[in-house]
């Protein structure tokens, strides 16, 4: 049973947030839904956008200056948490990198964390069931795209699933888990120590295996990211989307960081990039 957390008239449309008990994650779960002002007069396309490291449903909400745009594009956006909260895991909130709010949008199998820890189901099965059947939303022309962790969220989830998710879009995303500090520390802990389950997890080794035949992938990186060089790696992605054929659209913005300042600024481009395919 789904509950209304508020509501909020926003551009003509509507900014609410909801939550419901998932059976996916075993706890409660929040999550945003904007509707723009079509939807009152039938189905519109939809937009799943998955957050980074310490969100919840709220920051994107908040913080990316989208629902003017979504409202004119008459597209409607899903803002999922990050990750289950409440279930108490021992070091569940230890660090900003692992546990609560760093779900990484994987089906763990490590114990405790595959209990509750299966953000990727969660995120393709189970919510957007719930926002197919409850919302004025057409699931057929649906998107994902995010930001950081959630970059990689949207790549992997994208990728794997080309039917479900026409579209693929990342701000600054981790392109290759498998290869960085933050990666390696969430796949080891979800996944366990055996480096070959972790490559369904990893947007550039999955282009290498499955390609992408969609629209081209749109990728904004600051240059001046804290964490360019050591956790998100683009040429990364370049390397792979050359080799196997995939368009990529990598758009390198001179003197932004990894904040939500830069997701503002360019948000707008990846709503139309969207909007257009969908
Ligand atoms: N606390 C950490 C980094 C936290 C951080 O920068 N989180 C980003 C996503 S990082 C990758 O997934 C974020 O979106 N934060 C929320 C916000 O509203 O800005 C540190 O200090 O290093």
């Amino acid at each position: 049973m789904m509950k209304t957390i508020s509501q909020n008239k926003s551009f003509g449309g509507q900014q609410g947030v909801y939550s419901h008990e998932s059976t996916e994650t075993g706890c409660t779960m929040r999550f945003g839904v904007y509707l723009p002002p079509a939807a009152e007069k039938g189905p519109v396309p939809v937009l799943f956008w998955l957050s980074g490291l310490t969100c919840t449903e709220e920051n994107f909400i908040v913080k990316a200056g989208a629902q003017r745009m979504a409202s004119e594009l008459g597209i409607a956006i899903i803002t999922p948490d990050t990750s289950p909260r409440g279930l108490n895991y021992p070091g569940d909130a230890d660090s900003y990198d692992f546990g609560v709010g760093a779900g990484f949008y994987v089906d763990a199998t490590e114990s405790p964390w595959s209990d509750g820890y299966r953000m990727y189901s969660y995120i393709t099965k189970e919510l957007f069931d719930l926002i197919a059947n409850g919302f004025a939303v057409d699931a057929a022309r649906a998107g994902i795209f995010g930001h950081s962790m959630g970059g990689h969220g949207a790549l992997t989830i994208g990728l794997k699933n080309p039917d479900q998710f026409k579209t693929i879009s990342a701000f600054s995303p981790i392109v290759s888990p498998t290869r960085c500090p933050w990666g390696e520390k969430a796949l080891a802990g979800y996944l366990g120590s055996d480096r070959a389950s972790w490559a369904d997890y990893d947007a550039t080794l999955l282009i290498q295996k499955h390609g992408w035949s969609g629209p081209e992938l749109l990728v904004d990186q600051g240059t001046a990211d804290q964490f360019l060089q050591e956790q998100l790696k683009p040429e990364l992605l370049t390397a792979a989307c050359n080799e196997a054929n995939v368009p990529l659209n990598l758009r390198m913005q001179p003197g932004y960081d990894h904040s939500y300042f830069f997701i503002a600024t360019f948000i707008e481009d990846h709503l139309r990039h969207h909007a257009a395919h969908l």
